[in-house]
């Protein structure tokens, strides 16, 4: 299905934006922070990941979003980075996590005075199947510290964004989506939206 460029307006999608992820957490605060500027549907797939850069890992999601898809994707991934550690466990966050948890994650900082991290949010989105993706990167900084807050959203009760005395898990939902990585991503992505001035066909 190719995109076609109407007189008038911005490009012209065939079909609705899929917002495409296995993870209802970011689904929730994606709908949260869209609201009603970029319509869109969702689709629970687990997408295989590529072991990389976090930009060329979020536009192979992509890729093969939209080609399950056949029409406009969104994707993200997410990333969690220790300077100390030169980025890692960066796109892998969420093995290390799976495996050894939030105090594992502080115990790799143990030996190191810098503690400093930031969360990376890479969305991409593809017009179609045989599209090249486009990403958008929004990143907030701040520290690894131990659990706080509760556990409800990855490594959330872990990091401390700067200027803030509580953890992302201590904050309202409001608040974390005020100042997340994700909300930064998110408003380059609205940005292009706007500039591209997509309509679509129903
Ligand atoms: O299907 P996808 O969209 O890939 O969902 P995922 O859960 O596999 O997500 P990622 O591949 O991007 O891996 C990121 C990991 O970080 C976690 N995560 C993502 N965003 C987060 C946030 O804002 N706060 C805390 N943890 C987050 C998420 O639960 C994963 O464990
Ligand atoms: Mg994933």
């Amino acid at each position: 299905m190719a995109a076609i460029k109407s007189a008038s307006a911005g490009l012209v999608l065939p079909r609705p934006v899929t917002f495409v992820t296995g993870n209802a957490k970011k689904l929730e605060e994606v709908r949260a922070i869209l609201g009603q500027s970029i319509p869109f549907q969702s689709l629970k797939l687990d997408l295989p990941e590529l072991q990389g850069e976090p930009e060329d890992i979020s536009k192979e999601k992509a890729r093969l979003a939209a080609i399950q898809v056949k029409g406009p994707v969104l994707v993200e991934d997410t990333c969690l980075c220790f300077n100390a550690l030169k980025g890692l466990p960066g796109p892998y966050i969420k093995w290390f996590l799976q495996k050894i948890g939030h105090e594992g994650l502080n115990n790799l900082l143990m030996a190191y005075d810098d503690k400093s991290a930031y969360a990376l949010c890479v969305f991409s989105f593809a017009v179609g199947p045989n599209s090249e993706p486009i990403t958008f990167s929004g990143k907030t900084l701040g520290k690894i510290v131990p659990a706080r807050g509760p556990n409800d959203f990855g490594w959330d009760p872990i990091f401390q964004p700067d200027g803030y005395d509580e953890t992302y898990a201590e904050m309202s939902k409001e608040e974390k989506n005020k100042i997340s990585h994700r909300s930064k991503s998110l408003t380059l992505v609205k940005s292009h939206f706007a500039e591209a001035g997509y309509t679509f066909q129903i």
